[in-house]
């Protein structure tokens, strides 16, 4: 338009007359130009560079699919890293953006641990004013705000502090196995058909409801209470709220300029609200719970919330779980830790049950199952991890084609790199015969050569900061399902699951449907 502009000014100053027809043709031609300049040229990138890519079109780039909500994230980054088998890394165009889709394991380690340094901001780009709540979350800041933030909130996810918080979170679970006892007895002889995704949330809201806040909210009994509306809100799969998070997280440099906000309003007002209200009930008469929230009033008091820019001294189904057989095995390694703990399930008992842990990361594995519905944030790992270049020193990577040979890529400042998670959980040269369940894979001895690429959390000083509490309330809440009912699939199961194109997060489109009945002594 600028070039049109600039032409038509030429024109008129060199007292040429300018009719309809003209107008139209220079338009035409401007809007041309600027489609190969900003749409077709870019896509040379790869080729300049002699760097392997996949195919782009001109301006929707390779994630065209995502673009047109064909595919969700986590697909469309799959679809590409089994498009190109053998490499290190390749590269690809998010619009005409050129973008790392890294490969090799050993590259990824790296990335995400050893050379951190040079990647340790975050591609997204909220507005921290505007949007206060996503835009000071410790997922979306940067820098030395991040390295504050994170080191403050960190002693709240230690193991110490999951030991003080398990009765909280078994107090929770004993709900959940109480409500399916109800909805089990009830049905009878032909089961309580289920789907697991919804329980699996409502769940993780009352569970997250009352470790963090110490509120009571039921959400396992009652689907519509306020707090798991507006839960289910912050994710909804609308269309809408499908190209807001695509221009969020695919489009950030537009988001500098449009400054969408990451949470609407009315969900944003009520959790404020929650959060203020807890704060004067506890002030006014002098409560003093052992929940997280207790921490962060503390933390608040003290000033260490303030998140500052200040640098800081380092210092110092057959394929899925209703599989019959390793329910059984699970529920008898149950029965035995409790029988051995004088009829109690406690905190050092849980983690010693070494099966429960090879089947939640069996599941994990897959991206979306009964564990995987108890995050309760957007967990990304069905999606990838991404890393921006931002050290002033530039990064390089090796040829991309394989060992010793001459030929790599420095890294420009700003370039995004894609770990594509999803892709290496399923790859049969790391997993064989991926999609079969199998929590075998992850006995302690088979676990230790597949460290490099198990990354349900990511991976480094930005891995999931929950992930300890996610473990916690997946394995509670499995351990009370699995020792009391048997799980089947019904006619609503559907296998493979169908991916939700407009949910940004990893989501089944149909829900995750079983029948449970009780358990036959
Ligand atoms: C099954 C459940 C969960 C999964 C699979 C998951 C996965 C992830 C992944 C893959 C990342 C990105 C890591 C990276 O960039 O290397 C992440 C980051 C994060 N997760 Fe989770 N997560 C889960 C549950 C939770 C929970 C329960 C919380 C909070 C209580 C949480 C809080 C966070 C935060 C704050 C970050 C950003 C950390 C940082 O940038 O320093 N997550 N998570």
């Amino acid at each position: 338009m600028l070039l049109n502009v600039l032409l038509i000014g030429t024109m008129s100053s060199l007292g040429l007359q300018w009719g309809f027809s003209d107008i139209l043709i220079t338009s035409l031609i401007a809007i041309f130009l600027a489609f190969l300049w900003y749409g077709v040229v870019p896509l040379t990138y790869w080729k300049r560079k002699g760097i392997p890519s996949v195919f782009a079109l001109p301006v929707l780039g390779s994630t065209a699919k995502l673009a047109l909500f064909l595919k969700s994230f986590g697909q469309i980054t799959n679809d590409m890293y089994f498009q190109t088998p053998g490499k290190k890394y390749v590269g690809y165009h998010r619009f005409s953006q050129p973008t790392i889709l890294l490969r090799d394991p050993e590259l990824i380690k790296n990335v995400l641990n050893r050379d951190f340094v040079h990647f340790d901001k975050n591609e997204l780009q909220i507005d921290e004013v505007g949007d206060v709540f996503s835009g000071r979350h410790l997922f979306f800041i940067n820098g030395e705000k991040w390295k504050r933030l994170r080191m403050v909130l960190s002693p709240g996810f230690s193991s110490g502090k999951m030991k003080s918080i398990f009765p909280i979170v078994g107090e929770v679970s004993g709900n959940l196995k109480a409500f399916l006892t109800e909805k089990v007895d009830a049905a009878g002889e032909r089961g309580y058909a289920v789907d697991l995704k919804d329980l699996c949330a409502r769940f993780t809201t009352d569970s997250v409801a009352s470790v963090a806040f110490g509120l009571q909210c039921d959400s396992i009994y009652d689907p519509e209470v306020e707090f798991r509306r507006m839960g289910r809100k912050l994710l909804e799969p609308t269309l809408f709220n499908a190209i807001m998070f695509f221009i969020i997280i695919e489009m950030p440099w537009i988001n500098r300029f449009l400054k969408i906000n990451f949470i609407s309003k009315d969900v944003k007002s009520f959790f404020r609200n929650v959060v203020l209200n807890v704060v004067a009930k506890r002030e006014e008469d002098g409560t003093k719970l052992n929940d997280y929230f207790q921490g962060l009033i503390q933390l608040w008091k003290e000033g260490k919330l303030r998140v500052s820019e200040k640098p800081i001294d380092d210092g110092p189904g057959g394929r899925h779980a209703h599989n019959p057989k390793v329910q059984e095995k699970l529920r008898k390694e149950i029965e035995a830790n409790i029988k051995q703990n004088d009829g109690t399930l406690t905190y050092e008992a849980l983690q010693d049950i070494a099966y429960l842990d090879m089947v939640i990361q069996g599941e994990s594995k897959f991206g979306v199952s009964l564990c995987r519905g108890l995050k309760f944030h957007h967990s990304i790992s069905g999606r990838d991890v991404r890393r921006r270049a931002t050290s002033s020193k530039r990064y390089y990577l090796p040829n991309p084609e394989g060992e010793g040979l001459d030929g790599g890529l420095w890294l420009e400042k700003g370039m995004v790199v894609t770990i594509p998670i999803y892709g290496l959980h399923h790859d049969p040269e790391i997993y064989p015969d991926p999609e079969k369940f199998d929590p075998e894979r992850f006995s302690p001895d088979n676990k230790r050569d597949k460290q490099a690429i198990y990354l349900p959390f990511g991976d480094g000083p930005k891995m999931c900061i929950g992930s300890r509490f996610a473990m916690l309330q997946s394995k509670l809440a499995v351990v009370s399902v699995v020792s009391r009912f048997q799980l089947s699939p019904n006619e609503k199961t559907k296998v493979p699951i169908t991916i939700d194109p407009f949910n940004f997060i990893l989501s089944s489109k149909y829900g995750q449907w079983v029948t449970m009945k009780n358990l036959k002594h």
